[in-house]
């Protein structure tokens, strides 16, 4: 099967084909692919190392998941969940309170978890039952490793995913695609072998050699890119290898650490990325598989430059596909160019296997700190990934340092906490899902309310809808609220994400696609629901959605957000921010309530009834803001200029586009 793909400039402009070679052999570098715009050419020598190292000299470093039930607190009267959820939060409560005398720890409007939890999806729970399970427990995103397993097993997973989000209107779990990427493995072995330290062991690039003292290596430019005194690393450092000499074919070395080396063995060399292109053959195969299955998110490996992440975007624009990419910072080549890799993505992942393999070991932390804190910084998703509960692979409880370790993510300010073998081949994944669940969420309750939220840079000088998402941010914070909003492409819930208000961010969207996605963002809580032509009508639906689900509880005010590049239901652009009290009435319907509303043009303005004036001001303002003096406490429906009556709210801060 052939496509094409549009690539981003020069000669790899020309159209590439896909398909062809998968397996072991796409590692293999064809001319095709010699020729492409992805590549840095660099190779496993000095210069790449020596970037490295510059690179991560000035690095400085920081992270954080799921949903549901399990999440929401309280709930209806008479929910056997709700009751058993209640009893699991008094029981939190009571040790928390034992274990400090820190007051308000648990004073935040939601006990919701915030960050979110990535599994990848292996032999041990790529059953209906166990994704359910897995769902159920805490799993946001579904990530199928393209390393493992063919096209019909993931192609499975992903109808199952969605069978299930279809069916369950109050979670969702989105998809991730991770490719292989140019992984340099070991070839087979008859049978796995036992090297001891001191002894003599030689890598090949012939094919088929699997004996006690040699083994095949899928990458023929090995041998061309290693030098005498090279470390090889096996599995990460599980085994290590130093290079001692080499000849056309063949790389001599002693071995360092001994241990057992099975078949197909990941290699790097320590402080060297190889000269593969980020994106193979079979990635390209496996990358139209997502396109043709809908996936929500590839992460691509060993990404080197941001050439790779532009020619990836063309294609993917190429074919109309909706799919955000997520580039994995797990290259020695990829820390010079961090910030133009970030930015040209929709994310970033901390892939710390081969990250910790091709940099020196301690590097590994920092660079985890200063990866997020880009990310936060440009408004870009991050994820924290492997061995954070490696430990859960066959024990059914944690070390204190894996707890920890997830504890560092969720307070750096990660989207999203990854696992790996522990939900794909574990004995535990519930278990270990559950453990960072309630790690997680325990460590989110200790993190003080920002009292001003993260400044975006010059994007939030420049842009209306990100002075809303930080307005509205500062007058949730303030009034311990949750924050809804509406969305049609994602963009506003993930731009308020970015800002990380302490309360839950409600995010309703009409498309499943979106709805999908947002399952990835730190604090989004997605919501489906049909829009109606009737803006009052729409906010009214929401917030008697977020009372029967009991996401919210009768009479307690939420944060109502308009804003976003596309107005919905904003007549002339203008954008707001109105703070309501949910009611349950007789009619179901949520009922009229206390208002205080103020609309403007240019400038946001506030009114300051309720709230009084001055505080109002302060949340919304950074002196810009007019107070308008409205104090009604009892019911008024008013019109604003975005032409609707603001018949239940509360406060409202509205302004036009300044675009
Ligand atoms: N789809 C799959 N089918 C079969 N096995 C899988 C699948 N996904 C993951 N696994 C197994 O789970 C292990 C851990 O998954 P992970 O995603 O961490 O792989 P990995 O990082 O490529 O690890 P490795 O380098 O050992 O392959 C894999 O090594 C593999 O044994
Ligand atoms: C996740 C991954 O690929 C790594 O940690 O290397």
């Amino acid at each position: 099967m052939a496509a094409q793909v549009v690539a981003a400039s020069g000669a790899a402009a020309a159209a590439r084909p896909l398909g062809g070679g998968s397996g072991a052999d796409g590692l293999r570098q064809s001319p095709r692919l010699q020729l492409g715009a992805c590549a840095s050419r660099e190779r496993w020598g000095g210069a790449a190392a020596a970037r490295a190292r510059r690179g991560s000299q000035a690095v400085s470093v920081i992270s954080r998941a799921p949903r549901t039930e399990a999440e929401v607190l309280p709930l209806s009267p008479g929910d056997d969940a709700a009751v058993k959820e209640e009893a699991n939060f008094q029981q939190l409560k009571a040790i928390q309170q034992l274990a400090t005398a820190a007051n308000g720890v648990w004073s935040k409007p939601n006990v919701r978890r915030k960050t979110k939890i990535v599994c990848t999806i292996g032999p041990s729970t790529n059953t209906r039952e166990m994704i359910w399970k897995l769902a159920e427990t805490g799993m946001n995103v579904a990530r199928l490793n393209m390393s493992h397993g063919d096209h019909a097993s993931h192609k499975k997973v992903i109808d199952l995913v969605k069978e299930y989000n279809a069916s369950h209107a109050d979670n969702v779990i989105a998809i991730m695609l991770d490719t292989k990427g140019p992984e340099v493995r070991s070839g087979d072995l008859p049978q796995p072998i036992f090297l001891e330290s001191g002894q003599e062991f030689t890598f090949t690039i012939k094919r088929g050699v699997g004996t006690d003292t040699c083994v095949s290596v899928n990458y023929d430019d090995f041998v061309n890119d290693i030098e005498v005194g090279d470390m090889l690393l096996v599995d990460g450092g599980m085994m290590s290898f130093l290079v001692k000499s080499k000849t056309e074919d063949s790389v001599k070395c002693e071995v360092i650490d001994g241990g057992e080396l099975k078949s197909r063995r990941h290699l790097n060399v320590r402080g060297k990325s190889a000269t593969l292109p980020s994106i193979t053959d079979k990635d390209w195969d496996d990358i139209k598989f997502g396109v043709d299955n809908q996936v929500d998110y590839y992460a691509v490996s060993f990404v080197k430059d941001a050439q790779v992440v532009h020619e990836l975007k063309d294609y993917l624009r190429s074919c109309n596909a909706d799919i955000h990419v997520i580039v994995k910072i797990e290259s020695a080549d990829s820390i010079p160019n961090l910030h133009s890799i970030i930015t040209a993505s929709d994310g970033a992942m901390v892939a710390r296997g081969d990250l910790g393999a091709e940099l020196p070991i301690e590097e590994v932390p920092l660079l985890q700190e200063e990866i997020i804190r880009m990310c936060r910084s440009m408004g870009k998703a991050v994820i924290v990934a492997t061995n954070m509960l490696e430990s859960m692979i066959v024990h059914p409880t944690p070390t204190r340092a894996e707890v920890s370790d997830i504890a560092i993510a969720v307070r750096e300010g990660a989207d999203a906490v990854m696992l790996s073998g522990e939900t794909a081949h574990g004995k535990f994944p519930l278990k270990a899902v559950k453990v960072m669940h309630t790690v997680a969420l325990r460590t989110e309750a200790t993190i003080p309310d920002a009292e001003t939220p993260a400044d975006l840079g010059q994007v939030f000088k420049n842009h209306m809808s990100e002075m809303f998402a930080y307005h509205a941010t500062m007058m949730s914070n303030t009034l311990r609220t949750s924050i809804v909003v509406f969305t049609r492409t994602g963009f506003m819930a993930i731009l308020l994400s970015h800002y990380r208000p302490s309360g839950t961010i409600f995010a309703f969207t009409d498309e499943e696609r979106v709805r999908q996605r947002l399952a990835l963002y730190q604090g989004v809580c997605p919501v489906l629901m049909e829009f109606s032509d009737d803006a009052e009508k729409t906010f009214g639906d929401a917030l008697s959605y977020l009372l029967k689900h009991g996401m919210v509880k009768d009479g307690e005010e939420v944060a109502l957000v308009q804003s976003g590049k596309q107005p919905i239901w904003r007549s002339q652009s203008t954008h707001n921010i109105q703070v309501r009290k949910a009611r349950r009435t007789s009619r179901g319907r949520t009922g009229r309530r206390t208002r205080r509303s103020v609309v403007g043009h240019g400038v946001a303005q506030a009114a300051g009834a309720g709230l009084g004036g001055d505080e109002m001001v302060r949340q919304g303002g950074r002196g810009e803001l007019e107070e308008d003096g409205h104090c009604g406490e009892e019911t008024k429906d008013v019109t604003g200029d975005d032409g609707f009556a603001h018949k239940n709210c509360y406060g409202v801060l509205a302004g036009s586009d300044l675009r």
